[in-house]
């Protein structure tokens, strides 16, 4: 099982709407989707760490592992796609960070109204668990794709307390 990490950054705009960082992935697993920055881990990194170094590579934001909330613990299955390994994603929220988003080659990431994600032009499985975790919830989830890119089925487990 491959182990990834993302996080969502929110901010409240200028217009006084809550706000997300989302982007557009253009090179690699999910290139052409938009996703939040984040990526596998590195051999000794903690989810932590590799959210705050995927960060830096991919938006040239810095972000401080202690700023970051546990928000969801996803896994996504492509019985379908033999090349493709199963995946274990953290997903973390933040709102404090430094720096505004610059483009980078495997990243273009900007502000978007919460409102106005893009979930048809998202992993199918966002629609899933991205609203729970927008809402305050902490997700547990395993995902079953049908192919590349459509949820076949999956379960939500209950959060483990605190
Ligand atoms: N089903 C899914 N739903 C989702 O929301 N994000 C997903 C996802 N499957 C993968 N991701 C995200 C997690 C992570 O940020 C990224 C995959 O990690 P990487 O960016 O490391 O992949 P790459 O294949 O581009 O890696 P490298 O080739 O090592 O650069 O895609």
């Amino acid at each position: 099982m491959l182990i990834a990490t993302s996080a969502l950054l929110r901010r409240t705009g200028s217009d006084g709407r809550p706000e997300v960082l989302v982007g557009l992935k253009k090179t690699g697993f999910g290139a052409g989707l938009v996703n939040c920055p984040g990526g596998k881990l590195e051999p000794g990194e903690s989810p932590e760490e590799a959210v705050v170094r995927e960060f830096m590579e991919e938006t040239g934001m810095t972000l401080a592992a202690g700023d970051l909330t546990p928000a969801a613990e996803l896994v996504f299955r492509f019985p379908d796609v033999p090349e493709w390994e199963d995946l274990r994603l953290h997903y973390f929220t933040a709102t404090r960070f430094a720096g505004e988003p610059q483009e980078s080659e495997e990243f273009a990431a900007g502000w978007l109204a919460e409102a106005e994600l893009p979930y048809e032009r998202m992993w199918d499985d966002s629609r899933l668990w991205l609203p729970p975790v927008l809402a305050g919830e902490h997700v547990v989830m395993d995902v079953t794709y049908a192919g590349r890119s459509k949820v076949a089925s999956y379960t939500r487990q209950p959060s483990p307390a605190g």
